[in-house]
């Protein structure tokens, strides 16, 4: 079995972070592991509180995990200060590991920041290197490249300066532009579109969280990237439209692995290897 590791922050009420990325896990039938780097007191309209976690301890679970198990592909998410980018950096540098995916998570859908926004720098220099593919939205983008995106053109901009940065492909997501959930694949070459319908919800509390969860579950099963961001745009779209009315706020992205093998069959006539 494939085993894929997350990287991230702990959201209880179980829409976000290491939960979301764990069931798209589940989903994709490959088998997840967990480094929480804080714990957020969160739901689906606030956060209230958190509490990071601190380096060492950060560094014993990644040790921890990586003595005992090959792991196929690491999925990162929120790092909130920079001694903990670069305590994970600094790890994964050592075990050096295939497939390292990283959502650059900087604030929750209701604004709250998830990452101290002087870590910045820190994020640039030291985290976007390791990256093989860097998955920001529109305001991470624009924050990481110092530009304004107002249309596709400048999210191909901004993903050719990002990519400058040091990491292997960027992959500018779209969920917060006008239209159509358009996504661009940069690979230091060629763009590449990634569209879906947009879909009147809500309901998009973790949509971040398990795209980047399933491309790294697509690269840990052996496909290429091209073709694992494909499966994965399918991904989370079936699991906003089958989104849950849970909460207040935004609720959460759905994952049932009969759901997405039915969904893909009904919805795409492709069916999983
Ligand atoms: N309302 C929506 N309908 C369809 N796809 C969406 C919608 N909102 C986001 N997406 C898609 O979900 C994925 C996650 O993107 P986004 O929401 O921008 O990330 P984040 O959670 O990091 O802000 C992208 O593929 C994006 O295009
Ligand atoms: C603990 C934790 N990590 C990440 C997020 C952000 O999740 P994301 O999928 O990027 O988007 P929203 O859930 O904020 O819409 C989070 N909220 N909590």
């Amino acid at each position: 079995m494939k085993k894929v590791l997350s990287i991230a922050g702990s959201d209880c009420s179980g829409g976000a972070g290491i939960q979301a990325d764990l069931k798209t896990f589940s989903a994709h039938g490959v088998f997840g592991m967990s480094v929480i780097v804080s714990v957020v007191a969160e739901n689906t309209s606030r956060v209230i509180d958190l509490q990071d976690i601190r380096p060492d301890i950060i560094e014993k679970q990644i040790d921890a995990v990586f003595e005992d198990i090959e792991v196929d592909a690491v999925k990162i998410g929120m790092l909130p200060q920079p001694e903990c980018m670069e305590a994970v950096a600094e790890k994964l540098k050592q075990y050096a590991p295939a497939n390292i995916v990283i959502d650059p998570v900087m604030y929750a859908k209701n604004g709250c920041p998830l990452m101290n926004p002087d870590a910045i720098d820190t994020l640039i220099k030291t985290v976007i290197p390791i990256a093989d593919l860097l998955t920001p939205n529109i305001p991470e983008a624009e924050k990481i490249s110092s530009m304004e995106i107002r249309n596709v053109e400048d999210m191909k901009k901004s993903a050719m300066a990002i990519h400058e940065m040091g990491c292997k492909n960027v992959l500018v997501k779209g969920g917060h532009a006008a239209g159509s959930a358009l996504d661009i694949l940069f690979d230091g070459n060629e763009f590449y579109a990634f569209d879906a319908q947009r879909i009147e919800t809500k309901n998009t509390h973790g949509t971040g969280c398990t795209y980047s969860s399933a491309i790294a579950s697509n690269l840990a099963l052996e496909f290429g990237l091209q073709e694992a961001v494909r499966q994965a745009k399918e991904y989370v779209t079936i699991a906003i439209q089958h989104s849950l009315s849970i909460g207040k706020g935004h609720g959460p992205t759905h994952h049932f692995y009969e759901l997405y093998q039915n969904g893909l069959k009904k919805e795409t006539g492709i069916t999983r290897q």
